[in-house]
C-alpha cells in the first residue's frame, strides 16, 4: 500500500494544514475546520488509489465535508475506467480529521494539525461519533497498564516500567469538568497533570515518543480521534486502550444523546453488541498495513505549525508506516510563487 499511495499522503495533510493556518488566530473554528477539508479532499482526489471515508465529518448528506461513505481518489471516480484499472488497485480505509483542534487554530493555540490515518479496507474501526475513554503510555509499558485500572495503579506501572518516580511523570488529561476526580487522583497519586484544552491525538502520540515530557493520556475524548491516535500508536509500538462511553452522565454534556439507554440501542444497531468492550490499538487499526500522516497547524509537542513567509511556507509533518516500519519527519518548503524571491532556511 505505501508503494502505491508513496509520498503523496504527505501533501494531502500539509495542504489541508495550509489551508488551515491562514485563518489561524481568526476566531472563526468553521472557516478553518472547512478550508481544511477542502483542501483535503481536493489533494486526496488527485491520488491514484479506491479510498473509501470510514472515519470523516458526519454520515453521508449534502453537506460539503468529507463525509462517511464518501469514496476518494482519482480511481473512484466516474470516467477512472478510463486511465485506472480498478481490479489492479488495494481499495483502502482513510480516517480523516482534517483540522484536529479547530478552537486551537481560530484562537492561535498550540497542538492542532491535520491527521489521516489509512488501512486496506476493513482495517480500521470505524467508531461512532460517541465518546471513549483513553488510555495512552509509552511502549515500556504497553500491555502492562490497563485501562480497567485506576489512575494509581496504572501510574505505580507506569513508574515500574519507566523506571522513574511518579513525581518525575507527566499525565495529559482534557480540561473537563468530567475529568475533575480524575485530577484530583492523579495529583494525589504524585503525578503532574498536564491539562489540554483540546487535541488530544496529538497527546497521545507524544507518548511513544521519549523527550516529550508526555508519559500518559488519561481519560475521556471523541471515538473518531481514538480511533486515529491508536493507529499511530499501533505502528509506533506504544500503548493505547480506548472504551467507548455511552453514559451522558459520566460525560457530564448533552452531545451524546439523550440518555443511556438509546446510546446503547443506537451502539446495538451499530453492531456493536458489548458496548462497555475495551479496544487495545491493534483492534482499533487492525490492518496489516496501516500508514498514519499529521502535519503541525499551529506549533505542537511533535512538529511545528505552519510558517508562512513571503511567496511560501514551511510544514513539519509526521509519517508514519507499519510496511516500512518507519516514523519520518518530513521538512517542506511550499514555493506559492513560480519565482519565490528567497526561501526560508528555518
Ligand atoms: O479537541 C478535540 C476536538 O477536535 P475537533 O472537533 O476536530 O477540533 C479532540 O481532540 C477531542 O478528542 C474531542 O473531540 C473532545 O474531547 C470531545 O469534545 P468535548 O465535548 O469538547 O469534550
Ligand atoms: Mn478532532
Ligand atoms: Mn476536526
Amino acid at each position: 500500500m505505501d508503494n502505491v499511495i508513496g509520498l503523496e499522503i504527505i501533501e494531502v495533510v500539509e495542504q489541508a494544514a495550509i489551508a488551515s493556518a491562514r485563518w489561524m488566530g481568526k476566531g472563526e473554528k468553521d472557516t478553518a475546520d472547512q478550508v481544511a477539508v477542502d483542501a483535503m479532499r481536493n489533494r486526496m482526489n488527485k491520488i491514484h488509489m479506491r479510498g473509501r471515508i470510514v472515519i470523516g465529518e458526519g454520515e453521508r448528506d449534502d453537506a460539503p465535508m468529507l463525509y462517511i461513505g464518501e469514496e476518494v481518489g482519482i480511481c473512484t471516480q466516474e470516467n477512472a475506467s478510463s486511465f485506472c484499472d480498478p481490479e489492479q488497485l488495494v481499495e483502502i480505509d482513510i480516517a480523516v480529521d482534517p483540522c484536529e483542534g479547530t478552537n486551537l487554530v481560530a484562537y492561535g493555540q498550540n497542538g492542532s494539525m491535520a491527521v489521516l490515518a489509512i488501512a486496506e479496507k476493513g482495517g480500521l474501526f470505524a467508531a461512532p461519533d460517541f465518546y471513549m475513554k483513553k488510555l495512552a503510555a509509552p511502549a515500556v509499558a504497553k500491555n502492562h497498564v490497563d485501562i480497567r485500572k485506576s489512575a494509581t495503579e496504572n501510574l505505580k506501572i507506569l513508574s515500574d516500567c519507566m523506571n522513574r518516580s511518579i513525581e518525575e511523570m507527566v499525565v495529559v488529561v482534557m480540561d473537563r469538568p468530567r475529568h475533575k476526580d480524575l485530577i484530583n487522583e492523579i495529583r494525589t497519586a504524585g503525578a503532574r497533570v498536564r491539562l489540554i484544552s483540546d487535541g488530544d491525538v496529538s497527546a497521545a502520540i507524544s507518548c511513544a515518543f521519549a523527550g516529550t515530557n508526555i508519559h500518559a493520556l488519561m481519560g475521556i475524548g471523541a471515538a473518531p480521534e481514538g480511533v486515529i491516535s491508536a493507529a499511530a500508536m499501533r505502528c509506533l509500538g506504544g500503548h493505547f486502550q480506548g472504551q467507548l462511553i455511552y453514559d451522558p452522565e459520566v460525560v457530564k454534556t448533552g452531545l451524546i444523546g439523550e440518555s443511556k439507554e438509546g446510546n446503547m440501542e443506537r451502539l446495538k444497531s451499530m453492531g456493536i453488541n458489548d458496548p462497555d468492550r475495551v479496544y487495545s490499538d491493534d483492534e482499533l487499526a487492525s490492518g496489516d498495513t496501516v500508514l498514519f500522516a499529521a502535519c503541525g497547524i499551529t506549533p505542537g509537542t511533535l512538529m511545528e505549525g505552519v510558517r508562512f513567509f513571503h511567496g511560501g511556507a514551511r510544514t513539519e509533518s509526521l509519517v508514519i508506516s507499519s510496511q516500512s516500519k518507519t516514523a519520518r519527519f518530513v521538512d517542506t518548503i511550499h514555493m506559492f510563487d513560480s519565482k519565490p524571491k528567497a526561501l526560508q532556511l528555518h
